[in-house]
């Protein structure tokens, strides 16, 4: 296994209030982590860690984020810069309120390619949308954010994430607010994107059996520390902390089972 990402005893405070206490964690070249917690266990502090994106009230107290030998926490804004997007990608939770509401999803995708110095081939935005599992790529492309639904909405933010091929997806709670079946596309999109190309997938999510149908390993966070961590079956089916069994317990029983996308019938 590739190394991609290495955390390694990560602490991050907002003033008097520790969000992260040491937490480390590994993630391989392909791999796919979902750390689940409730709310305020710190999941997307984590998660704006890696992508330096912490609002300016955080502060990084101690610790390292090593991404392909480059270390995050350290590593000047222009090198910051020049990684995101184009090797580590961001899906916020509110898909619509990624998209800019005054251009077509087209006109925007462009836009991703060009602010990386790259030319846009023809029929580009089309292929792109339907790799994201969009059926009416022609339509979405000429469509305007509001014309679209919350789950149409996010899976172009994704499309916007990955235009530039990413090798790390960090996804913070992407299914957020939409509806089931919304979210069962969105996390196969995501689980996809993984399994099938091979984008390293972060996502943080309080919901364990969204963690359970995208992750291979699923981290579990409380109070700002990494409580269990371990492969999906294994969390899924003998979870060591009572805290993790309470996150299971609490996913409502909608005949939805766990098996992962991309595993096969
Ligand atoms: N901008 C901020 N200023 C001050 N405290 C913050 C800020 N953002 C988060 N916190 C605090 O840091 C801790 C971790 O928050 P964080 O948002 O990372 O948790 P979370 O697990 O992602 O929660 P949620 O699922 O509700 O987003 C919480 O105690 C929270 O109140």
């Amino acid at each position: 296994m590739d190394g991609l990402l290495e955390i390694d005893s990560l602490t991050v405070s907002y003033g008097p209030n520790r969000a992260l206490a040491s937490v480390s964690l590994e993630l391989g070249a392909g791999e796919s982590l979902a750390v689940v917690g409730e709310s305020g266990s710190g999941k997307s502090t984590l998660l704006r860690s890696i992508a330096r994106l912490l609002p300016c009230q955080a502060r990084i107290e101690s610790g390292a984020i090593e991404f392909r030998g480059t270390d995050l926490v350290t590593a000047p804004g222009r090198v910051l810069r020049s990684l995101r997007g184009s090797q580590i990608a961001y899906v916020f939770q509110n898909g619509r309120e990624s998209l800019d509401p005054l251009f077509t999803v087209g006109r925007q995708l462009d836009e991703v390619l060009r602010a990386h110095g790259k030319e846009v081939p023809p029929s580009w935005g089309e292929a792109l949308l339907r790799r994201m599992g969009i059926e009416d790529p022609g339509r979405v492309l000429a469509a305007f954010p509001r014309e679209l639904s919350g789950g149409q909405c996010q899976r172009v933010a994704v499309a916007l994430s990955v235009a530039c091929g990413p090798s790390l997806l960090l996804a913070d709670e992407p299914t957020g607010g939409l509806d089931e079946e919304a979210r069962d596309k969105v996390g196969g999109l995501l689980g996809d994107l993984n399994a099938r190309e091979g984008v390293a997938l972060v996502t943080v999510t309080h919901d364990i059996g969204f963690a359970a149908q995208v992750a291979r390993r699923i981290a579990v966070m409380r109070d700002g520390r990494i409580v269990e961590e371990g492969p999906t079956e294994r969390v899924m089916a003998r979870p060591s902390q009572p805290y993790t069994r309470e996150l299971i317990d609490a996913v409502p029983r909608t005949g939805r089972t766990f098996r992962r996308v991309g595993d096969g019938a």
